[in-house]
């Protein structure tokens, strides 16, 4: 059963050039963002650029956020990952969904009109409401964190 979720093009070209972002596979988590962009363009070495997707969505429900991942083939082989390295799309955003782009690599990359650049995954979200108290209910852990458990 997959959740509704609204969604509005912004740009005119998705939805007749370029298909509404879907599923490749029944398994898949992610579905991909394209650049919504006017022309090819060269990202350099070490630069990152803000790229439109051409949509905007409102996921309405707190229960739930979305998620901007990067692609792994682009990540991995070319370097092309995102700026903010994850991008959080909060369940009360109605603005475009923008895609920061950033050439991690040491060779020019041309990103192309309508590309599929990143991906975006809807995931649960609990809320939560702080309750101050001054000492925890001791834990097997207390408070060993970064690599105190060893690395065998
Ligand atoms: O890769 C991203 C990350 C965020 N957003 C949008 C949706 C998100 O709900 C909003 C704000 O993101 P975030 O809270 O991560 O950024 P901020 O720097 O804290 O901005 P704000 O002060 O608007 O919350 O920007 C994107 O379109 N793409
Ligand atoms: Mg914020």
């Amino acid at each position: 059963m997959k959740t509704p979720i609204e969604l509005k093009v912004l740009d005119s070209r998705i939805g007749s050039e370029y298909p509404l972002p879907n599923y490749a596979t029944v398994g898949s988590a992610g579905m991909d963002l394209r650049a919504m962009i006017d022309t090819d363009m060269v990202i350099e070495p070490g630069q990152t650029e803000l790229i439109p997707t051409g949509i905007a969505i409102h996921v309405a429900d707190p229960s739930l956020a979305a998620v901007i991942l990067p692609r792994s083939g682009l990540g991995h082989k070319k370097g092309i990952v995102l700026g903010n390295l994850v991008g959080l799309i909060d369940s009360d955003y109605q603005g475009q969904l923008m895609v920061s782009c950033w050439n991690r690599s040491n060779e020019p990359f041309t990103l192309q009109i309508g590309e599929r650049l990143a991906q975006l995954v809807f995931v649960p979200v609990v809320q939560a409401q702080f309750k101050l108290v001054d000492e925890f209910e001791s834990s097997q852990r207390g408070e060993g964190g970064f690599g105190h458990s060893g690395t065998q």
